[in-house]
């Protein structure tokens, strides 16, 4: 038994994190100190953000940024806006994004944050001020060398442009690398805006292959058609496995032939809430949003929201494979079912990151000044993916564990070493 008491949260995403955290910390005798030490964040930030409406009222959102861990280098990760969003969700984005760097084998710690807001109810004014804002209340925290955020759910480019502006003019000098994920034409670098599904749809075809299966005779199913579900489903239908389905909040799109992923991809970048809704091709049929989840396909991937497949869900699965996109799209109960039921899955911060190492390429090339070809960004990523998928795959066969548990074990150790060797106090 452990002498740690361990934390726990009402936050499911929280939860989940730690629980995996500490079995997987529990089952490679990590010393209780560091135990307690990578429990816990480094810092967390809350601010409050006053906005006036396009109506001439004040509402005020309430908006987070956490850093987790800066042992092996700058935090690093996205700022979410979403009703859910909360700080106990923050946190373990934050917690997460520290197992992802290490794993990736990158120079980073792990960071997160985000507003409480609902992005569909606001005008792009409202938006651009709700970013400064933040932005401005942050600015003490954030920087090249300390805290680097980027994209995540309902924030991209034009986000990333008002972060990095507001700063750069807060400090009066162009601070560049200080958000990653921006424009291409504005610092950013060609590649990132498709890097994360890039990175999944890698994860996935890797497995399809240890798994011995031709892609050209796969099918998959695609939870969430936003930057990473997209790109996903794009790649993937490159590569030649049929995506018989897609979604959405507006529903599943479901065609036994196939989606026309790059009409879908027009479609939804058409149209201001870039959604799904009225999408069509010869033989789709829509259906309700979860029904995605439950399609007899040979690889399912969740690339929408954390907690999509739970306990009340989890045993309705047919697909053959799981490679999860989000983060956090499997609580530990969804996980122990699957398990029972044999299904294989690929662990988000393996699976989905290739945002965070793309992030890291632009990172990069800011500091330097100096830009990639789209060709070498993408060819550098798709090598990075496929040897942490294979040292992960090596690993769980080596220790006869999970993927999940084994790539835990691997980032953990990473961390765990650089904390030792950095010393604890200070
Ligand atoms: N953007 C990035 O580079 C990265 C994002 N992620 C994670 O991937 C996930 C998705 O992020 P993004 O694609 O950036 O967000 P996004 O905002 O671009 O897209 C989210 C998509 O999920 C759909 N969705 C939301 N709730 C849903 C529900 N209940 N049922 C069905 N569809 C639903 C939305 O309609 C939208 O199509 C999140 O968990 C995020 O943290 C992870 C790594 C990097
Ligand atoms: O690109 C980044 O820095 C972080 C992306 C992110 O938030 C994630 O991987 O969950």
């Amino acid at each position: 038994m452990m002498a740690v008491k361990r934390r726990s949260s009402h936050d499911v995403l929280l939860s989940t994190a730690l629980e995996n955290f500490y079995n997987a910390a529990e089952e490679m005798g990590l010393e209780d100190d560091l135990i307690e030490i990578l429990s816990r964040s480094e810092r967390r930030v809350c601010v409050s953000i006053p906005v006036e409406m396009d109506d001439g009222t004040v509402r005020v959102f309430d908006g987070y940024r956490v850093v987790h861990s800066s042992a092996l280098g700058p935090a690093k990760g996205g700022i979410r806006f979403h009703p859910q969003v909360s700080l106990d969700e923050t946190e373990a984005l934050a917690f997460m994004m520290t197992w992802k760097c290490s794993l990736a084998g990158i120079p980073y710690g792990g960071g997160k944050g985000g507003v409480c807001c609902d992005p569909l109810e606001l005008s792009l004014k409202e938006k651009e001020r709700i970013t400064r804002t933040f932005a401005a209340r942050i600015e003490p925290f954030v920087g090249a060398w300390s805290d680097v955020p980027a994209p995540d759910v309902n924030t991209g480019p034009q986000e990333m442009v008002w972060f990095m502006d507001t700063i750069s003019k807060i400090r009066g000098h162009l601070d560049p690398a200080v958000f990653t994920g921006k424009p291409v034409s504005l610092w950013g670098s060609k590649g990132r805006n498709a890097a994360t599904g890039l990175g999944v749809a890698t994860c996935a075809l890797e497995l399809l292959r240890v798994m011995g299966k031709d892609p050209k005779t796969a099918t998959a199913a695609v939870q969430g058609f936003g930057n990473v579900g997209s790109f996903t489903a794009k790649f993937l239908h490159d590569a030649g496995v049929k995506v018989v389905a897609i979604c959405d909040i507006t529903g599943t799109y479901y065609c036994k032939d196939g989606i026309d992923v790059n009409k879908a991809m027009a479609h939804t970048q058409s149209n201001p809430k870039k959604l799904l809704e009225g999408y069509t091709q010869p033989g789709l049929e829509k259906r309700g949003p979860e029904e995605v989840l439950f399609l007899d396909v040979d690889v399912l991937l969740p690339c929408a929201m954390e907690g999509t497949l739970n306990k009340t869900n989890a045993d309705k699965v047919k697909a053959k494979y799981i490679v999860e996109g989000a983060n956090g799209p499997l609580t530990p109960e969804a996980d122990e079912i699957l398990k029972s039921k044999g299904i294989p899955i690929v662990p988000d911060f393996l699976a989905n990151s290739g945002g965070v190492i793309g992030s890291y390429f632009e990172w990069c090339q800011n500091l330097a000044g100096f830009f990639w070809s789209e060709e070498e960004y993408n060819q550098r990523l798709v090598t990075i993916m496929k040897s942490n998928f294979q040292r992960v795959w090596e690993y769980s066969k080596e220790k006869n564990v999970l993927m999940r548990r084994a790539a835990f074990m691997v980032a953990i150790k990473r961390v765990a070493d650089a904390v030792k060797m950095r010393g604890v106090f200070l």
